[in-house]
């Protein structure tokens, strides 16, 4: 079998194991499923072509495995099930039909959308299971396994996704390896391939030259594959700045208050090793920028988010090979379940809907301790998912040092992550719905992650800025007895004030500070107080 031949002949280690991997899920649901009851869905893009060769190696082995083989199978019994669209590209159309024929795919053309037409055709058919070319990083991919059942609402099949943890670049180093025939729309710089209405070439892959007529590299050249989706038009996700107020409403005003939090994450803080200086640094910088900061906490890295830590991609590719002997070491099979605290998930469900943005800083990267991604993701109820835009930056970050396979460890909470990328920044914030996740490890790294936050900020739909904080410091030899109750009134004659009043000795001078967004009232609150006592008690601090 060529595509067989083709991959065991290639010294390419990565592409192997995800060969290996996809064929092995295909036999698991050819062994499950007969012939009748599977379908392939094919619609002529790189991933289903992918697929269809890997269904045609798969099917080859499951048969040679089975002793039946009579060495010759050209033909390719699955049912293959195309979804015609007027506004396919023609060239896509014409692959798939081109491709139908070369490979003697049985083709069933279906004119109505994709539910109704999987309603009538699994009424007509015994299918069960339908192979599909979605991938991990795909907008439909959310939540999905390598087999899932279809959702609640469409007809019941189990979804077959055999090259789901497969990257861009494993798409084209299959296709280049084993030579197969491709769409030409990706000889012509589309690098994934919707409708006519929502696709062009991809940007990045155009070569300029002093001709009229813009030209495209092919788009196997494209080489970072977190740009793959750059010709298709954009969604709009939802952004920072239509942040909710505190009745849930969305609120964009520039006056009113947006709330903060922070949380550290770190045994060390709270054993007392380490000093937390992010902590006050990051008030510092909420603050400056108009936002109040509803709390500051440290957690511990619990244990339990380690059991996150091995995805289901991460525990197949690792133990499926040991035919399912698991020794008692394996992580997996640790019960945590005595050492659940789930601090990090906890703080952050907790701080996520009462707070407009959280702030979460420690506890990121590849080490047992690092759990901050996982209990995020925990917290939303999502799971890790390897993210091929964040594993392009570990890739040139970690290049040849890394020694496992870097698309597990660039595991991110799926569905909700979004990337900031920033070209001061080698690794891109990490932001999860309104989460935003730091690495910074000390102050001056903070500052920088910070300051480039902040201008990201200046594209539309960031963080923010809101009107700035003002405030005004006065200090007295008076005692807290003699200023506690005028202070309760100013409390209650200016709500919109925080008036805080704090001493750095029992003997020094009490300060007393107003802070606010508007001048005027800080100026009255002060003439107020001022009044209440002789001239003089209180001086002003600059
Ligand atoms: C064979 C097949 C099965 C599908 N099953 C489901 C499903 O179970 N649940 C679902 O929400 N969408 C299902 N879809 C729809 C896809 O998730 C997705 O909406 C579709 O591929 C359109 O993607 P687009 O919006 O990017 O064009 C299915 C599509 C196909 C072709
Ligand atoms: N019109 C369709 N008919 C049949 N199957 C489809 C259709 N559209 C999508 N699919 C299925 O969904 C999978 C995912 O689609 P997706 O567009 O992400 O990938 P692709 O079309 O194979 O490649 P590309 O990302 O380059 O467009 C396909 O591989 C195919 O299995
Ligand atoms: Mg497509």
């Amino acid at each position: 079998m060529e595509i067989d031949k083709a991959i065991g002949e290639s010294d390419d280690r990565r592409l192997k194991t995800k060969y290996n991997n996809a064929i092995y899920v295909i036999k698991r649901a050819l062994a499950l499923y007969s012939i009748e009851e599977v379908a392939f869905s094919f619609n002529g893009g790189k991933d289903s072509t992918v697929l269809l060769h890997l269904l045609r190696a798969g099917y080859f082995l499951h048969k040679m495995e089975q002793k039946c083989s009579n060495g010759g199978l050209t033909s390719f019994p699955i049912r293959t099930i195309y979804f015609e669209n007027s506004s396919a590209f023609p060239e896509i159309n014409s692959f798939t039909y081109d491709t139908a024929s070369s490979y003697g795919l049985q083709l069933d053309i279906i004119s109505s959308d994709f539910k109704s037409g999987l309603e009538k055709l699994l009424k007509a058919n015994p299918i069960r299971a339908i192979f599909l070319g979605v991938r991990i990083g795909d907008p439909t991919a959310v939540g999905q396994e390598q087999f899932s059942p279809s959702s609640p609402g469409w007809p019941p099949f189990m979804r077959v996704n055999p090259i789901l943890d497969w990257s861009y670049r494993d798409v084209w180093a299959f296709i280049l390896t084993c030579k197969v025939q491709y769409c030409s729309l990706y000889d012509q710089g589309y690098t994934s391939i919707g409708s006519i209405h929502d696709t062009v070439p991809n940007a990045l892959l155009s070569i300029s030259d002093s001709s009229c007529k813009e030209k495209f590299k092919p788009a196997y050249l494209l080489s970072d594959g977190r740009l793959e989706r750059a010709g298709r038009a954009k969604k709009f996700s939802p952004s920072i700045a239509t942040v909710r107020n505190g009745s849930g409403d969305v609120d964009s005003h520039k006056s009113s208050v947006l709330v903060a939090s922070a949380i550290a994450v770190g045994e060390e803080i709270l054993f007392g090793t380490v000093e937390d200086q992010l902590g006050l640094s990051l008030c510092r910088k909420i603050h400056s920028i108009g936002w109040s900061v509803s709390q500051t906490i440290v957690v511990r890295n619990d244990v339990s988010c380690l059991l996150l830590k091995l995805s289901q991609n991460a525990f197949l590719a690792e133990f499926k090979h040991l035919s399912f002997s698991f020794s008692l070491e394996t992580p997996f099979f640790v019960d945590l379940s005595l050492y659940q605290k789930d601090s990090v998930a906890e703080e952050v469900e907790r701080r996520k809907s009462t707070n407009d943005m959280v702030f979460i800083y420690g506890g990121v990267g590849p080490l047992h301790s690092d759990v901050t991604l996982a209990g995020v993701a925990k917290a939303f109820g999502v799971r890790l998912a390897p993210d091929e835009e964040f594993e392009e930056y570990l890739r040139h970050l970690i290049s040849d040092h890394c020694t496992g396979d870097r698309n597990e460890m660039a595991l991110l909470p799926e569905g909700i992550t979004e990337l900031l990328h920033h070209e001061k920044l080698v690794v891109p914030l990490i932001k999860c719905q309104n989460v935003i996740i730091f690495t910074a490890t000390n102050a001056t790294e903070l500052d920088k992650e910070w300051d480039c936050l902040i201008e990201l900020t200046r594209s539309p739909g960031l963080l923010s800025t809101m009107v700035p904080y003002v405030s005004k410091h006065l200090q007295t030899n008076l005692s807290d007895v003699e200023t506690a109750q005028p202070l309760s009134k100013l409390c209650l004659e200016f709500p919109d004030l925080n008036i805080g009043c704090y001493r750095k000795s029992r003997k020094g001078p009490l300060l007393i500070s107003f802070e606010g967004k508007d001048q005027t009232q800080i100026e009255s609150a002060v003439e107020s107080l001022c009044k209440k006592f002789h001239p003089g008690t209180f001086s002003e601090i600059h």
